[in-house]
């Protein structure tokens, strides 16, 4: 593999760039409109300066791995590209409508892969003539620092194809995990919930915003208490996968905590807005 497509230049696809550029790869960053473009482009060279300051790589290598970066609004231009991943909206109707144009677009040897948290990839390859060809390359986020790629089969991923990806993630650094479809996956079916149980214990008024996440960093040991990371996942993103959960098994015990999705529709979807259950300036 050379060359690689990225679709979608928000939080994580920013990030997936970046890491695959690190590696040595030619990346091709698109969004649908250019001020997305400019904003994930913005964002790594950030990143690549802060690595720089740091001293973990030279100027000269943050130079070229910005060089090895192109942003582009044309999907068109991913069409050489050996694989794609995809990172746009996690709502299932705007990936497959992306699918199906990369399916028309791209060479039949290209391998094309979602990044969902949590949707079918079987359902989302049914939209290709290439199903064998679809998977899930699940990274987490932040990316340049997160070591697990979850590495989603669906039921008509070829073995070939997961071979393929594997490699390709062992290349980048990461610690691939091979997991079959189900909703949610492995990390997302464990992590989830728990922010939203977290988000149902704010709700009831038991504890408040810093003492929910003062208690689980200093009890459980967790990094970043389970509000914090609601808000570094995204609450729009907690919710989608809360929301697919709950519809897909069918069991209650998934059902999205009201205050989550007032957040959502109130705009407070976490550090992207600036504000979610923290505020950030
Ligand atoms: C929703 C999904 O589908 C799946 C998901 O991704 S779920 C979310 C999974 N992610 C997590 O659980 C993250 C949990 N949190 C953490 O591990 C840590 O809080 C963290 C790594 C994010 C930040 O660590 P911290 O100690 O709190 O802060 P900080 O000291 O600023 O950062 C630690 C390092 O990470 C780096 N870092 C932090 N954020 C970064 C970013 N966005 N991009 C690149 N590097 C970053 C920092 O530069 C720093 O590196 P050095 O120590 O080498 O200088
Ligand atoms: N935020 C997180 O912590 C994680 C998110 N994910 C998944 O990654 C995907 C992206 O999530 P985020 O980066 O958080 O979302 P985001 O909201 O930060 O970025 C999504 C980007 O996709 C763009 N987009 C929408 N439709 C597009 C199209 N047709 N073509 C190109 N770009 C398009 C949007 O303009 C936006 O810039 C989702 O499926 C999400 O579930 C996976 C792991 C972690």
């Amino acid at each position: 593999m050379k060359k690689i497509g990225i679709v979608g230049a928000g939080t994580m696809g920013s990030g997936i760039a970046q890491t695959i550029a690190q590696s040595g790869y030619e990346v091709i960053l698109r969004d649908i409109e250019q001020d997305f473009v400019d904003q994930g482009l913005a964002k790594i060279e950030k990143n690549l300066a802060r690595s720089v300051q740091k001293e973990r790589i030279s100027a000269a290598e943050k130079d070229a791995v910005s060089g090895r970066i192109t942003g582009t609004t044309e999907l068109s231009k991913l069409a050489d590209a050996d694989l794609i991943i995809e990172a746009i909206t996690e709502q299932m109707e705007i990936k497959k409508r992306v699918f199906q144009e990369l399916d028309e677009l791209c060479s039949p040897e290209t391998i094309l892969a979602s990044n969902t948290s949590a949707l079918s990839i079987t359902e989302i390859a049914t939209t290709t003539k290439r199903p064998d060809k679809v998977l899930g390359i699940h990274f987490f986020n932040p990316v340049p620092v997160m070591k697990l790629v979850e590495l989603i089969k669906s039921i008509t991923t070829a073995e070939e194809t997961f071979n393929k990806a594997k490699e390709f993630v062992e290349k980048i650094g990461k610690t691939p995990v091979e997991v079959n479809e189900a909703p949610g996956f492995v990390v997302n079916r464990i992590l989830i919930p728990m922010i939203n149980e977290a988000a149902f214990i704010l709700y009831e008024g038991i504890a408040k915003v810093d003492e929910i996440d003062t208690a689980m960093k200093l009890g459980a040991n967790h990094p970043l208490g389970p509000l914090a990371l609601g808000d570094l996942v995204g609450l729009d993103v907690c919710l989608a996968i809360m929301e697919t959960l709950y519809n897909e098994f069918g069991d209650s015990k998934y059902r999205p905590c009201p205050l989550l999705r007032k957040k959502v529709r109130a705009g407070h979807l976490g550090r992207k807005t600036g504000r979610g259950f923290f505020e950030y300036n």
